[in-house]
C-alpha cells in the first residue's frame, strides 16, 4: 500500500472549538474511503486541512510527501468538491467545465459532455439560476471528469434526487474501476454508499474513533433474531449492542461472531443477519457522545 496522503497529531481549533482534535490517519493509494460522523464532527475541517485550505494549530497535513497548503505541484492533483462550491458571478456550467482543463491535468472532456447528459444539466445557464441539485450535479461532474489522483467529495448531493445520487454512485465506481485513485467521500447518507466503501473513518467531536477497512466494520457485529428465549441464552454470555423485543420474538445485536458460533446460532434458530454500516456509526457515535457527557 502506498499512503497518498497523512495527518499526523492534526488538530484545528478555532477559539475553544476543537474542531479536529489530533487525528493521526492515512489515505491509502487507489482506494475510497468513507469519512463519516454527525453534523459538526470535523469532517469538512479535515478535508479543508489536507487539501491545504486551511492551516492547522498543530500537527501536519502531507500530501504526496509535502505540505498541501500553497503548493501548487501537490494541489494540481487534488480535487476538492464540496456543496457550498462558489463560482465567479457571471459563470454558466460550460464556462466551469471549459476552464477545469486548465486545474486537472487528466480532466475528459468527453466524460464530461456524457455526465453533463446523464444529469440533464443547462449548460448556458447561469450558475446563480441552477436549482439546488444541477448545481450539485455540476460539483459532482467536476470531481468525476477531472480524474484527480486525490478526490474528496464532501457531502457533494445536496438536493440530488434518488436517480442522481445513483447515477453518481454508479459513474464513481465504474470510473474508478477504469482509473483508479484515491477517493475521500464525507456524507450522511452512509447506507447508500456504504457498498462503495473500501475504507471507514469516523470522527466524532474532532476525534477520530474508528480507522478500519468497511469488511472488518462489518463483520464486527451481527444482528440475531428468533425466540426472546434461544436469544437470552445464545447473548447470555455476549456483549449486547442492541436489543429489541416483539411479542415473543427478539432481536439483539451483539459484537463480533465467529465462524463456529454463526453456525450454533443458525442451528439453534436463529437468523442472522449483518450490520448496517449507518447503524454501526449510528452506536459508536452514540456511544462517544454518552463517554463525554460522563466525562467531568
Ligand atoms: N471558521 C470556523 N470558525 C469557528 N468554528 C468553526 C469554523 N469552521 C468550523 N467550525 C466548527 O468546527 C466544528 C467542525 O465543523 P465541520 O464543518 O468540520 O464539521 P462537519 O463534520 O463537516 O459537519 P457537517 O456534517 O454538519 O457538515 C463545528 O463545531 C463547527 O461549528
Amino acid at each position: 500500500m502506498t499512503t497518498i496522503a497523512e495527518a499526523i497529531g492534526l488538530s484545528k481549533h478555532y477559539g475553544s472549538v476543537r474542531a479536529v482534535d489530533d487525528v493521526s490517519l492515512r489515505l491509502e493509494e487507489g482506494r475510497i474511503h468513507g469519512l463519516l460522523g454527525r453534523n459538526g464532527a470535523g469532517k469538512s475541517t479535515l478535508m479543508q486541512l489536507l487539501t491545504g485550505q486551511e492551516f492547522p494549530t498543530a500537527g501536519r497535513a502531507e500530501v504526496f510527501g509535502a505540505t498541501p497548503a500553497e503548493n501548487a505541484s501537490v494541489l494540481r492533483n487534488v480535487c476538492f468538491i464540496k456543496e457550498s462550491q462558489r463560482y465567479p458571478d457571471d459563470f454558466r456550467p460550460k464556462h466551469v467545465f471549459r476552464s477545469a482543463p486548465w486545474f486537472f491535468e487528466h480532466w475528459d472532456a468527453d466524460f464530461a459532455e456524457q455526465l453533463v447528459d446523464e444529469f440533464r444539466l443547462p449548460l448556458n445557464r447561469p450558475i446563480k439560476k441552477l436549482s439546488r441539485g444541477q448545481l450539485s450535479s455540476v460539483g459532482v461532474i467536476v470531481g468525476l471528469a477531472s480524474r484527480a489522483p486525490l478526490t474528496f467529495f464532501d457531502e457533494p448531493y445536496l438536493g440530488l434526487d434518488a436517480v442522481a445520487r445513483q447515477l453518481f454512485y454508479d459513474r464513481l465506481l465504474a470510473d474508478y474501476a477504469d482509473h483508479p485513485r484515491t477517493i475521500v467521500l464525507s456524507t450522511h447518507l452512509i447506507d447508500e454508499v456504504s457498498n462503495l466503501l473500501e475504507h471507514v473513518f469516523v470522527i466524532d467531536q474532532g476525534r477520530l474513533l474508528v480507522d478500519e477497512s468497511a469488511e472488518t466494520l462489518r463483520s464486527s457485529a451481527t444482528t440475531l433474531v428468533g425466540r426472546t428465549s434461544v436469544i437470552d441464552e445464545f447473548v447470555a454470555q455476549r456483549e449486547v449492542l442492541h436489543r429489541e423485543g416483539l411479542g415473543g420474538l427478539a432481536s439483539v445485536t451483539v459484537a463480533g461472531l465467529g465462524e463456529a458460533e454463526r453456525r450454533s446460532a443458525t442451528a439453534a434458530g436463529l437468523e442472522l443477519a449483518p450490520v448496517s454500516l449507518q447503524q454501526l456509526v449510528v452506536r459508536i457515535t452514540g456511544t462517544a457522545q454518552k463517554e463525554f457527557e460522563v466525562t467531568p
